[in-house]
């Protein structure tokens, strides 16, 4: 975490705040490092795919100009379908390659018919629309 700010928002109103830009160089080198001592390396991102990095450059645009797959986190929360399959289409019109989508299981207070039904559309979406994309579902741990 070399770029840590002090309000809980999306970084470009933290860095606002705290008047601060974000220093990607050391992001960059952070990153860099630990890809040179790890075989994988897990970037997460601030919310979600079009939340600004800074008044320019949103999180989908800093992930398509680094090249890095993605791993996408869903689940079956209501609205969860447009959700997921609205991020897909900005992800497409980047060929960005989406390594793998995950589907959380978590929170189990959500309505089952609901999440089953939402595994299953989002599963069968991925089969037609992203061959070679893994799918897979994360319990609740
Ligand atoms: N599969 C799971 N099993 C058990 N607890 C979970 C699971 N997924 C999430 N949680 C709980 O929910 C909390 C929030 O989850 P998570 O950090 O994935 O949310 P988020 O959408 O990334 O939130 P934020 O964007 O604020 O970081 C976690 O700290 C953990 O306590
Ligand atoms: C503070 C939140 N928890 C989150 C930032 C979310 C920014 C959301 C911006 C938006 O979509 O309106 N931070 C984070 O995921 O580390």
């Amino acid at each position: 975490m070399p770029e840590i700010f002090s309000y809980p928002a999306s970084p470009h109103l933290a860095s606002r705040i705290d008047n601060r830009p974000i220093d990607f160089e050391r992001i960059k080198q952070a990153t860099q490092a630990l890809s040179e001592r790890y075989d994988y390396v897990l970037l997460e991102g601030a919310g979600g795919l079009m939340v600004p990095l800074t008044d320019d450059l949103l999180t989908i645009d800093y992930l398509a100009r680094e090249k890095y797959p993605l791993i996408f986190v869903t689940s079956g929360k209501l609205g969860s379908i447009n959700h997921t399959l609205l991020s897909f289409e900005a992800i497409q019109k980047r060929n960005i390659p989406l390594d793998t989508v995950l589907y959380n299981l978590y929170p189990d207070v959500e309505d089952p018919t609901i999440r089953e039904d939402t595994r299953h559309y989002i599963a069968t979406y991925i089969q037609r629309n992203f061959p070679g994309t893994k799918f897979i579902s994360v319990p609740i741990l």
